[in-house]
């Protein structure tokens, strides 16, 4: 038994997990647990260099490539990072762990669902997040809110049927596991998710 618990937040872009995640930290802080926030791609030295590479509007990979970095990124950040605070008991939020591969490289980018399969297997083995919050928006309205905040990256310059692949292969990750995986309507106002937040939350702690 891991002691501490692993709530990972995903969705498109625009979504709004960053927006909660500093709401969630705070509950569980105020609730007396010691909270690690951390991010994917990204989370480590190493796992923050892959990110910039794999998210720099100018480059170029094969969506191979692009799959196989994600992972290499989560390998680190598993090891540098999750487990050990987990192991000691902390709580660990990430903005975005292994569904947003399925859902950008797989759905998005079409690679075969099996070889994502294999790649998880090798980097996590049976591990997965204790809960995850799916924040599901429509296409339009993650576009609208991106627009607003900074300069595209490379997948935010994708195109609306990209998107749509994206969040498609989402939600049929989370009818596939409905225990681990809360889906958000966030198409509503922020206090409006917040109160769906809320109350999965007062189920855990
Ligand atoms: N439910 C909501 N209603 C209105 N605006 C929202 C909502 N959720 C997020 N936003 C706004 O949308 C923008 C993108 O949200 P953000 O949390 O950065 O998304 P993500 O991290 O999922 O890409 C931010 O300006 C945020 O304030
Ligand atoms: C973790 C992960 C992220 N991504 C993509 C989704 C996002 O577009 C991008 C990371 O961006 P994100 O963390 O959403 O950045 P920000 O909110 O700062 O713009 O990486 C994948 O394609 N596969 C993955 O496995």
């Amino acid at each position: 038994m891991i002691p501490g618990k692993f709530i990972t937040l995903e969705g498109i872009d625009g979504a709004g997990k960053s927006t909660h995640l500093g709401w969630l930290e705070n509950i569980f802080r105020s609730r007396g647990k010691t909270v690690v926030v951390t991010r994917e791609p990204g989370g480590t030295p190493l796992g923050e260099a892959l990110r910039e590479l794999l998210l720099d509007d100018n480059g170029t990979m094969h969506a191979e490539t692009e799959a196989l970095l994600m992972f290499a990124a989560r390998r680190e950040h598993l090891d540098k990072v999750i487990l050990p605070a987990l192991a000691r008991g902390d709580w660990v939020i990430s903005d975005r762990f292994t569904d947003a591969s399925f859902a950008y490289q797989g759905g998005g980018r079409g690679l075969a669902m099996q070889k994502l399969d294999s790649l998880e297997q090798w980097v996590q083995g049976e591990f997965q997040p204790d809960l995850t919050f799916y924040f599901d928006v429509t296409v339009e309205l993650g576009r609208q809110r991106i627009s607003v905040i900074k300069p595209a990256d490379r997948f935010e310059k994708e195109h609306d049927a990209f998107f749509r692949k994206v969040r498609d292969a989402y939600l049929e990750r989370a009818h596939k596991f409905p225990r681990r995986i809360s889906i958000i309507d966030a198409n509503q106002p922020l206090e409006e998710v917040k109160k769906s937040l809320d109350k999965i939350i007062s189920t855990i702690c």
